[in-house]
């Protein structure tokens, strides 16, 4: 219990954007650290202060994000089309293998073979040429379902529950979520869940640090219900409107760890019955079509209202976004292109076709 509480004093209303205010709040040190250390930013990825909008264009780093992924199915497709003058049984099947290839799974590839099957069977597509308009199409409706943004509300204090498989990128993802929702006027508290991996804490509170925003965390070991019940609580007394807590990384079919995850669910509901108001699944895109098994194990146990799906920048598995949007009928949040803070693109269905399937390679 966090001594304010205890001692009924009065704690700091609202998180401002003043660095002061990241200072350690009042808590019994013994059990609930805020800290943001000195030098916790080692092994960061150097980059520009939240504050310091990205240099690019928002949508020149998503297309640069993309860049494997585009280079195989907009070349992929015209080298198919390529000297074609109709669109034959020979070329569809060409097709599909290609889709298949770029990881955009059994389900969403035969909803986009059937949607172009369809067009061609009714002589509304002919040409080629045309195919990849069509696909872009048939791959915007599969994706735009999924398309809601969250953002923290004024005058609330809602949790936002990270969880993963490790190394998908779930500490890196809170940082950037941290930076994005501070930015945008929100008081954010960070809890350091991810007791399990030492470096883990660091970790966030180097992010903690640079976003400048308070972490709750404890010794390496602790119980990590406990960290997130404390954080949450610490986040209501300072009126923050949003704590970010980040989880051990765990394979989704290690039953004993999943459920942990269910006990943090169940000690965050002592203090609000509707905490955690988000649960939010990180999925490493170079994973491809394992993301669906993660997806549907970590759905099953505790029941997820967001997928972040990060490292598009490093794979050629682009296509895995369809086939979780496909599999899952679970808003897709955000897409990371990078390490960099401003590398967290909100998902935009246009926008990612955009990136991802080019009407010309170029
Ligand atoms: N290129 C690239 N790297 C990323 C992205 N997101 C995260 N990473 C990197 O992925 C690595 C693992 O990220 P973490 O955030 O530590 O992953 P985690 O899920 O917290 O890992 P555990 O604590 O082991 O469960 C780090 O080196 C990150 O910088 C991304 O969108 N693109």
């Amino acid at each position: 219990m966090l001594n304010w509480f205890k001692g009924n004093k009065t704690p700091p209303l609202r998180e401002t954007t003043d660095p002061a205010e990241t200072a350690p709040v009042a808590f019994s040190a013994a059990e609930v650290a805020v800290v943001p250390p000195a030098s916790a930013t080692a092994g960061l990825p150097a980059e520009s202060s939240p504050a310091e909008p990205g240099k690019k264009g928002l949508f020149a780093r998503l297309k640069e994000g993309l860049s494997h992924s585009r280079e195989q199915l907009t070349s992929g497709v015209e080298r198919l089309v390529f000297g074609k003058k109709e669109i034959d049984a020979e070329l569809l099947e060409d097709l599909e293998a290609l889709l298949l290839q770029a990881d955009l799974g059994m389900a969403a590839t035969q909803e986009m073979m059937a949607a172009v099957t369809e067009k061609v069977r009714r002589k509304e597509l002919s040409d080629p040429q045309a195919l990849t308009a069509a696909l872009r199409a048939a791959l915007l409706d599969i994706l735009r379902p999924r398309a809601a943004q969250w953002s923290p509300r004024k005058g609330e204090t809602q949790v936002v529950m990270m969880v993963g498989i490790n190394g998908a990128g779930k500490t890196t993802t809170i940082g950037k979520l941290a930076a994005r929702w501070k930015g945008e006027g929100f008081g954010v508290l960070l809890a350091a869940g991810d007791t399990f991996r030492a470096a883990a804490v660091e970790q966030l509170q180097g992010w903690g640090e640079r976003a400048q925003v308070p972490v709750v965390a404890q010794g390496s070991g602790a119980d990590s219900a406990s960290v997130i019940y404390d954080a949450y609580a610490a986040a209501r007394a300072r009126g923050s409107e949003v704590l970010i807590a980040d989880t051990a990384g765990r394979l989704h079919t290690q039953g004993h760890l999943m459920e942990e995850l269910k006990k943090v669910k169940r000690v965050l509901a002592k203090l609000d019955p509707a905490a955690p108001q988000q649960i939010w699944l990180v999925l490493d895109a170079g994973t491809g079509q394992n993301a669906l098994n993660q997806a549907r194990q970590f759905h099953e146990a505790v029941g997820l209202t967001g997928i972040c799906i990060t490292k598009l920048d490093g794979t050629a598995k682009g296509g895995v976004v369809a086939a979780v949007a496909k599999a899952l009928p679970i808003p897709i949040r955000y897409v990371g292109v990078g390490e960099g803070v401003e590398d967290l693109r909100p998902f935009d269905p246009q926008a990612f076709v955009d990136a991802l399937f080019a009407e010309k390679t170029g």
